[in-house]
């Protein structure tokens, strides 16, 4: 049988193919045989409401869980058994990104590129320009500790980048993040995927999704319900009214709430 190793890039394999990806907490169906493929130079929203399983679908998807069953190959490599090669094709923002909390932005740039044994002279190099891009300029000397939480999206994008990745896994990366940077790191990414590169983002924010994806998936309680390119999963509505009716809404029940009323 052909193996991940063995498997050649022949330019046509998807930048991440996901199949029969199934994880359960406890007696909690977390993600339910999920099977999902990227298309490689895409840019691919993953979108779904609170607790359908994004997180812990492309936590397994990049390695960082290990999945009840199923598999997950990048550009063709299993993420599970060539853990090593696979990620060096992926640049990650996991959702809580544990960062080393006593280096400044500089410094975790460069021990990331150390680890990634990048020379020195390009890490250095690379870190001033995304430093620079993501605006953390003033910020690099102040230690990752202090850094608000859209300053750490984004030095948790630049240590994503630093190793110039062919795919890149982003959980939520626009959290938190003021519209000003969230410009400036759109149009990194925008320019990533011109330039060949595939991107993969979750988000609940369905007007970014449409604005900067081709493709999208929508997950619901473990599955994936809908996925495809944007114009196919939508139709004529939008994203956000294709989303409810396929997640459905709870409206709850408001009369709980009646002691709220003036
Ligand atoms: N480490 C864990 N232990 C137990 N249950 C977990 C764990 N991580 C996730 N879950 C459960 O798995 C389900 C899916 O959670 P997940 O975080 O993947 O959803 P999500 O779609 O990313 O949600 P959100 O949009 O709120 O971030 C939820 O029911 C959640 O409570």
């Amino acid at each position: 049988m052909e193996t991940s190793a063995t498997r050649p890039d022949d330019g046509t394999v998807p930048a991440l193919r996901l199949t029969g990806l199934h994880k359960v907490f406890a007696d909690n169906v977390a993600v339910d045989h999920v099977d999902l493929v990227v298309p490689r130079g895409s840019f691919f929203g993953l979108v779904g409401p609170n607790g359908a399983g994004k997180t812990t679908a492309l936590s397994m998807a990049v390695g960082l869980l290990r999945p009840d069953s199923g598999r997950s190959e990048v550009f063709g490599v299993d993420v599970w058994s060539d853990p090593v090669r696979a990620k060096s094709l992926m640049g990650v923002l996991p959702d809580g990104l544990a960062m080393p909390e006593r280096l400044t932005g500089r410094e975790l740039l460069t021990f990331i590129g150390q680890l990634r044994g990048i020379p020195d002279d390009v890490v250095a190099q690379r870190s001033q320009q995304l430093l620079n891009v993501m605006e953390l300029n003033d910020a690099e000397r102040t230690l990752v500790a202090d850094y608000s939480t859209g300053m750490r999206k984004k030095i948790g994008l630049a240590t994503a980048l630093l190793h110039a990745p062919r795919l890149l896994v982003l959980d939520e990366p626009f959290e938190a993040v003021d519209p000003v940077s969230a410009a400036a790191l759109k149009s990194i990414l925008v320019r990533f995927v011109s330039s060949g590169g595939s991107v993969v983002l979750s988000s609940h924010v369905m007007a970014l999704v449409e604005q900067l994806c081709d493709t999208v998936a929508v997950m619901a309680k473990g599955k994936v319900v809908a996925a495809g390119p944007l114009g196919d999963v939508r139709g004529d509505n939008t994203l956000e009214e294709t989303f409810v009716r396929l997640v459905g809404v709870d409206s709850g029940d408001w009369e709980e709430l009646s002691w709220l009323a003036s």
